[in-house]
């Protein structure tokens, strides 16, 4: 019996985000292919593979939520299957970037840093903020929280949205990024980006942009209250991706923002 519902692949299903993609993939109504796990009596019979390489062939398109050093292991797997790949792991190198930027020359990727809407849209706000309101009248400056067992800082929502702020300056980022302040650090410096990060608990994820002046502050805040937000959007992703063009699209192209 042949079938036309998308086949999706999970990478890390037994992860936070990926346990909540299981079931949101079902839900969608497509096919779960099966996922990846590192335990030593994972079941290729029961869909659990040790190896994206083993998965993907198995996929239309495999949604991965894991940790930076897999990417370009799985970046080559994906290319070599002609698997589309909807990409949520943060804290991805310089050449980890680069894997995915060759990957999306011969598959479609979508890579978000916040698969939600909201952050998808205060990301977009940054921007157009940070083109409207002048560094040298007002201070941008960053601050996320999340969850004890969060492995890489800032966060990669942190990052996108200064990445914003630096786009609508017209300014390099890495160039203008200050992080962890402590001593004397002197005065902060007119057109900074500024980022704070804390670790507690169970905080699923928040997220706020402030621009201040001497004469009014502006802040813009999302908070995530259930990472089910991060899993539906992936899997929204994982469905627009289907048919499209090899390339690398982001959470704005799924959402119809361009
Ligand atoms: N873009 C977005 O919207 C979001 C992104 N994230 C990001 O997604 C990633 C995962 O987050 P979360 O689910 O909370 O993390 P977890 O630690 O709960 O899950 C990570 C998963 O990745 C697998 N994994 C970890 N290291 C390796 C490795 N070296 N090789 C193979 N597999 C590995 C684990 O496998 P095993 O189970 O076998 O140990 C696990 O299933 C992080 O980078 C996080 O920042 C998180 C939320 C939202
Ligand atoms: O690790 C997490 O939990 C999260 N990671 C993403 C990030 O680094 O921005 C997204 C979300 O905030 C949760």
């Amino acid at each position: 019996m042949t079938t036309d519902r998308m086949r999706i692949g999970i990478a890390g299903i037994n992860g936070r985000v990926g346990r909540l993609l299981r079931e949101e993939v079902t839900a969608a109504g497509a096919q779960l292919a099966g996922g990846t796990s590192r335990d030593p009596n994972a079941d290729p019979a029961q869909g659990l593979f040790a190896t994206l390489a083993e998965l993907a062939p198995l996929s239309d398109v495999v949604i991965d939520f894991t940790h930076a050093v897999t990417v370009r292991a799985h970046a080559a797997a994906l290319a070599k299957a002609g698997v589309a790949w909807v990409l949520g792991t943060t804290g991805l190198s310089d050449a980890e970037q680069d894997a995915v930027a060759t990957a999306a020359r011969t598959i479609p990727v979508v890579q978000a840093a916040n698969y939600s809407p909201g952050v998808t849209l205060v990301t977009r706000l940054a921007r157009q903020m940070a083109e409207v309101l002048p560094s040298t009248v007002y201070d941008a400056e960053i601050l996320e929280m999340h969850h004890r067992q969060k492995v890489d800082a800032p966060s990669g929502t942190a990052l996108a949205i200064g990445q914003a702020v630096a786009d609508g300056r017209g300014i390099d980022l890495s160039t203008h990024m200050e992080s962890g302040r402590t001593g004397h650090t002197g005065p902060r410096q007119a057109d900074a980006i500024g980022f704070a990060v804390l670790r507690g608990g169970q905080i699923v994820g928040e997220h706020t942009l402030l621009f201040t002046s001497a004469t009014e502050q502006i802040a813009l805040t999302h908070r995530a209250f259930d990472r089910r937000v991060f899993a539906t959007g992936a899997v929204r992703a994982a469905l627009w991706l289907r048919g499209r063009a090899p390339g690398l699209y982001s959470m704005e192209d799924v959402l119809g923002l361009h």
